[in-house]
């Protein structure tokens, strides 16, 4: 057996953590079984190295490894993307697809964000957790599929259950073996750890000598509480490396760059205090306008072309219903069903001859490349204006989602999407 170090290494795991280290070694011991796995923890801890790591060890790790982000793919289409569908099973189902439990036959599922899923999803993946039998959405032919299912959740699933959004024995299903991750501030010792590892990392990136911390400065990083745990730290080491001209960072310097912290990077309002829950900045507010009116535009952009690329437009539909309520309605609904969701789907990088079986991209159609390249103009300094207006959205609300989207005005689901994206 490959030591605790050594995956460390060939995952690009950093940090010496007794419980990070704990959950490694778990998923290198249940690796060789097919036990069903919880990963648990906060959202950016590092979950999705768990999966990779016991399906790498596991006899099957020369069939497909598929990661699946529940969160991301809309209600109306998760079924079909999950266990495929029949010809004409609905509209815009133009021909019959396979789901990823037929495609990863043999190999493992990373189901993250499990919390997420709709009920009725819930009880088809019971039944395959049972006795690995599913059907095709619109076919009554039962299909055996031997999966091995690794999921992961940031949510409470207790509460979930509670209030009754997630079923009690499917959590039992999953949950055979739980593997959880610590929070970045209760492994303090990492920390600067892995700023250094993302430092150096973003130098080589960026052709710049990597930052170094002065004293006061480590000190400040190991006492934040980070709640963006590991993909906050990440981001951060990055604004640094690329908006700081010295290399040498001080502690006055860093807490500009940390959320809640007593400085700000953000801009100045003199005269009157700026508070942390609404948008007293007047800057900021004209800010949201513009970019609001740009991203409507921008939204728009990507809607025609969506809708031009394909027929089937359920997803579209899902994802722009707020700009489609606004620009068109009610008549918006008439907007149809879309199929496969490629950006919720990742399949690990396999040998050549294990990559060639992945499941296939849609193909792009050349006519429509104008459309994109007017598009990437416009994206690239959007982009930066809506990360950052993400990042002050959910500090300002404390990391809740549900209360960011709304303040954003998009649902939760593209703002999951939007923070995968960028890895927020
Ligand atoms: N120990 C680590 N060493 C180096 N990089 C790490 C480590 N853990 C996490 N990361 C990096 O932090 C980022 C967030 O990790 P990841 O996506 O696995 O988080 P997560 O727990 O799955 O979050 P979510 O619940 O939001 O999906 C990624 O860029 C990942 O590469």
């Amino acid at each position: 057996m490959e030591s605790i170090q050594a995956i460390k290494q060939r995952f690009e795991i950093i940090g010496n953590d007794v419980k990070l280290n704990r959950a490694i070694e778990k998923a290198m011991q249940v690796a060789p079984t097919d036990i069903s796995v919880l990963v648990t923890g906060e959202s950016g801890v590092g979950k999705e190295a768990i999966p990779k790591i016991i399906h790498a060890l596991s006899h099957r790790k020369h069939a497909k490894y598929i990661a699946v982000n529940c969160g991301a793919i809309p209600e109306g289409t998760i079924d079909s993307e999950l266990f495929g569908h029949e010809k004409g099973a609905f509209t815009g189902a133009t021909q019959t697809r396979s789901g990823y439990f037929e495609v990863a036959d043999g190999g493992t599922i990373f189901l993250d964000e499990v919390g997420e899923l709709p009920l009725t999803t819930q009880v088809r993946l019971l039944r395959v957790l049972e006795n690995g039998e599913f059907l095709k959405v619109g076919s009554s032919q039962t299909q055996k599929t031997n999966v091995r299912i690794v999921a992961a959740t940031n949510v409470n699933m207790f509460e979930a259950i509670k209030k009754e959004k997630f079923r009690e024995d499917l959590y039992y299903r999953l949950s055979t073996v739980e593997i959880n991750i610590p929070p970045l501030r209760e492994r303090r010792d990492d920390i600067h750890l892995l700023f250094r590892k993302f430092a150096s990392d973003f130098g080589q990136k960026y052709k710049m000598p990597t930052l170094r911390l002065d004293d006061d400065a480590v000190q400040i990083l190991s006492k934040y509480r980070w709640p963006g745990n590991i993909r906050q730290l990440r981001n951060i080491a990055e604004q640094i490396s690329v908006l700081e001209k010295g290399r040498s960072i001080s502690a006055f310097t860093l807490n500009s760059y940390l959320p809640n912290s007593q400085g700000s990077n953000l801009p100045a309002v003199i005269g009157r205090e700026k508070k942390e829950s609404d948008f007293t900045n007047e800057r900021e507010i004209l800010y949201k306008v513009l970019f609001d009116m740009k991203g409507d535009l921008n939204d728009l952009k990507k809607l025609t072309l969506e809708l031009l690329k394909n027929n089937d437009s359920q997803k579209v539909q899902e994802e722009n219903e707020n700009l489609i309520q606004k620009i068109y309605g009610n008549n918006g609904e008439e907007i149809e069903e879309e199929q496969n969701s490629d950006t919720t789907m990742e399949v690990m990088r396999l040998p050549e001859h294990d990559r060639e079986k992945a499941v296939p991209k849609a193909p792009q159609e050349d006519k429509y490349h104008f459309a994109e390249e007017i598009q990437e103009e416009e994206t690239l300094s959007l982009q930066d204006k809506e990360i950052e207006l993400i990042k002050k959205s959910l500090e300002r609300n404390r990391g809740k989602r549900k209360a960011a989207a709304a303040e954003l005005g998009i649902s939760e689901r593209t703002l999951y999407r939007k923070i995968k994206q960028y890895d927020l």
